[in-house]
């Protein structure tokens, strides 16, 4: 009952440290005035909620405490800073439907017996260990489990919830083969879990390891995950942790029989064909004059003059730049990162302009296409939201294309990155951004006779000007790949039915588009960054997730410190939402997307919501 509820509750807030102030006193009113907490209709039933997401709660939670709410259908303490192991009284509450302890520190065992009512379990990105909880395969109206990025161990159980729509395994160190009953979930559940195999992942062809394993091989395996390279963040790719694995991996395989050995050394040596990510990584530390090599205008071959001319950087009219092609050789250049055209690089003249090029590769159309495509992309470079080309430069070895630099960073750096601007992206300069990306990409589809697509939009190529707008790259270049098929490592933000067609539509942008949004709300990453490994299918997750629940559990924890943005920020989930709907023709033209962001802002509550406001909020 109530009484006993708010003494649980009473126990629990005095044995767990917080930095927010919660208003709960044994004078006032637990239905009533207690943050955090909702009741039964008729409050004598009981507390039915308990919400304290991003509350800077700290240390372990007592057992005897929310473990004694009876009542209690929801749970939700995620993005805190618990610690300890979780008690086992609290995941066997009788009426326990959706718990959410994600982004916490909890470690030791997941608790064996959990209330059969559970619906929604994510205790992610904590430190979990041992195996997944047998007691899951009897859960029957389970429909999420999200268990990612801990350090579970073992094989997975054979579950057969009836409703499970969404799950996350990701990021653990199980082992086996995928059940049966789960292979129709994406290889993104299951990746990163170094000894599972069987669809949807790779074949089991290799040996499994023996059931207690030495901890040296215990240190989980990137997936064979593309990595984009930040500039100035150090990135943490696991260099050494593979190499380590490895000689572990080859150790293992001696003691193998003969042939487990040559089966176990393919695939290794297939799991070490991957991008090239640490030589970028030390170019883009040292300054040098990476641009030059191989690109020197060919005046020497023979065909003198002509064939300079031939190669000279071409100029789009209104640019406000006075350098040639030999100044730009001489252009000091850091690498700010390899993408799916090519790797682009900084570039400061000898006058100090500061310009980026991008080294394309694999182009596959000739000189002709090229030029009409830049010219194409030149003729909407005109707009405050999109990212100017200024020229580009073709030869038959080398395709340069030169931008303006716009300054800070990009969206997912901002959002992902372990970055050191000290730049907040509170609510306002989340909308803001939202809405001049969609004015630019509205602009880009406006062009040409409406006949243009992005292909490509993502967060990474959404950049931030100084007064923190959304400015468009990456534009066009996908025809130049003899196809508008959107990037293998963009995949999250790709629309269902380009996997079937192929073709990156005007519709498929508006669905990368909400995506995107759906990004910028819940701060979840839907491709894999360096140092945030929470790859997530946005619109499934949202989906999972009931209406009423969207406010406590979608939106990113650094939002929900704000006051009064609640409701904006549901509005902005149902622009996200009608975005990423299945069928194409259901989706909102990009016009009609930026015409609703721009509603969203309802009261003009830009000074109390500012930057410098949010930094001192608590
Ligand atoms: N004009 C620009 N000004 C400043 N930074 C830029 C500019 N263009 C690209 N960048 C940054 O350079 C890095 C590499 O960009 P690039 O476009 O090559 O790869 P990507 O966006 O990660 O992937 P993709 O090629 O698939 O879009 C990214 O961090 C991006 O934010």
């Amino acid at each position: 009952d109530l009484k006993s509820d708010k003494e649980a509750l009473l126990d629990f807030i005095a044995a767990v440290p917080h930095s927010r102030k919660l208003n709960w006193t044994s004078a006032s009113s637990v239905c009533r005035s207690w943050v955090g907490i909702t009741c039964s209709e008729n409050e004598s039933g009981g507390v039915l909620s308990l919400r304290l997401p991003g509350m800077g709660l700290s240390g372990p939670i007592p057992a005897n405490t929310l473990g004694m709410m009876k009542a209690l259908t929801i749970i939700s303490l995620r993005s805190n800073g618990l610690t300890g192991s979780l008690p086992a009284d609290i995941v066997s509450l009788p009426s326990l439907r959706y718990i959410y302890l994600q982004k916490n520190n909890f470690s030791g065992d997941i608790p064996s017996s959990l209330s059969v009512k559970l619906e929604i379990i994510d205790l992610s990105f904590n430190s979990f260990t041992g195996s997944i909880p047998s007691a899951v395969q009897n859960l029957t109206d389970l429909t999420g489990l999200s268990l990612q990025n801990n350090f579970l161990t073992g094989s997975i159980p054979v579950l057969k919830p009836p409703k499970l729509e969404h799950l996350n395994l990701s990021n653990n160190q199980l082992n086996g083969s995928v059940p049966i009953s789960l292979q129709k979930f994406p290889a993104s559940s299951f990746q990163g879990n170094t000894w599972l195999c069987g669809a949807p992942l790779n074949q089991c062809l290799y040996l499994t390891p023996s059931p207690s394993p030495s901890p040296s091989f215990l240190q989980p395996i990137p997936p064979p995950t593309y990595f984009p390279i930040s500039p100035t963040a150090s990135v943490p790719f696991p260099k050494s942790k593979r190499s380590l694995s490895t000689g572990s991996v080859i150790a293992i395989a001696v003691a193998a029989s003969a042939g487990s050995l040559l089966l176990f050394l393919t695939i290794v040596l297939y799991c070490l064909k991957k991008p090239n990510v640490r030589e970028g990584r030390i170019i883009s530390k040292g300054k040098a004059f990476i641009i030059g090599r191989g690109v020197k205008p060919n005046t020497d071959s023979g065909s003198g003059v002509q064939e300079a001319e031939r190669n000279k950087l071409v100029f789009f009219d209104d640019c406000p730049h006075n350098f040639n092609l030999e100044d730009l050789l001489r252009a000091s250049a850091e690498v700010l990162g390899k993408g799916s055209y090519g790797t682009t690089y900084k570039a400061i003249l000898e006058d100090g302009t500061i310009v980026v090029v991008k080294r394309l590769k694999d182009v596959a159309i000739g000189k002709k296409e090229f030029e009409q495509q830049m010219g194409t992309i030149g003729s909407i470079r005109q707009h405050q939201n999109v990212v100017s080309l200024r020229a580009y430069y073709y030869s038959k070895d080398e395709k340069l294309l030169v931008y303006d630099y716009i300054p800070i960073a990009s969206l997912s750096t901002l959002l992902h990155g372990n970055q050191d601007s000290g730049i907040t992206l509170d609510w306002v300069s989340r909308v803001k951004v939202s809405l001049g990306s969609a004015k630019g990409f509205a602009h880009i589809h406006s062009a040409a006779a409406g006949k243009l697509v992005h292909g490509n939009i993502k967060s990474s190529n959404i950049l931030l000007t100084h007064d923190l707008d959304g400015c468009i790259s990456d534009f066009g270049l996908s025809p130049l790949h003899g196809s508008a098929i959107i990037p293998l490592k963009s995949a999250g933000y790709r629309a269902p039915e380009v996997i079937v067609t192929k073709e990156a539509t005007q519709k498929s942008d508006v669905y990368s588009f909400g995506v995107l949004l759906l990004e910028i709300l819940t701060g979840k990453a839907p491709v894999q960054y360096p140092g945030h490994d929470d790859v997530v299918d946005l619109p499934c997750w949202v989906q999972s997730i009931v209406r009423e629940e969207w406010t406590a559990e979608v939106f990113d924890a650094e939002l929900i410190k704000y006051h009064d943005i609640e409701e904006e920020m549901v509005k902005m989930l149902e622009i996200a939402m009608t975005c990423v709907a299945t069928l194409p023709e259901m989706r909102p033209n990009m016009q009609e997307v930026a015409e609703l962001i721009e509603k969203i802002r309802t009261q003009d509550t830009t000074s109390r919501h500012s930057s410098e406001d949010n930094k001192s909020t608590p």
